[in-house]
């Protein structure tokens, strides 16, 4: 198995609800997110002819995405109907952009320096 991981950055607010009366995390507040995406090949063959699993300018579009939908906006405003948790946002982003790039095989969301949460499915 060959695995290639990219970085990516934004900047949100959210707040998380169905949380204890009192849970810091009930109020607004913001994060300078990492969202990082990982893709696999299996073997040798599934390389390009350059060796890549694939080139990571391909994912360009995906920090276009970023850009223009998450970052400097309020989560619970623009995410599909969830609490915008980080796991909830890493199955989300999972969902949308495995369809596009198939070689996806996990996202992982950092809301702070300490913390990640990953999907695999
Ligand atoms: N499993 C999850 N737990 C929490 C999430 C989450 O998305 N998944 N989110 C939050 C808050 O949004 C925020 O991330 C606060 O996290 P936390 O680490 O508890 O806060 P601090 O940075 O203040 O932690 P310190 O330990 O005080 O540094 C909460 N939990
Ligand atoms: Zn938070």
């Amino acid at each position: 198995m060959l695995r290639i991981t990219k970085d990516f950055q934004f900047s949100a607010s959210h707040r998380l609800d169905h949380l204890a009366e009192g849970h810091q995390c009930a109020r607004v507040h913001g994060h300078n997110y990492t969202v990082q995406l990982e893709l696999s090949a299996r073997s040798r063959e599934d390389l390009t002819e350059a060796g890549f699993v694939r080139d990571y300018g391909d994912l360009s579009d995906f920090k276009k995405w970023l850009d223009t939908e998450l970052d400097h906006r309020h989560l619970n405003e623009v995410v599909p109907g969830f609490n915008p948790s980080a796991e909830n946002l890493a199955m989300w982003i999972f969902e949308v952009w495995a369809e596009r790039f198939s070689e996806i095989s996990a996202v992982r969301v950092s809301e702070t320096p300490k913390t990640w949460a990953e999907y695999r499915p």
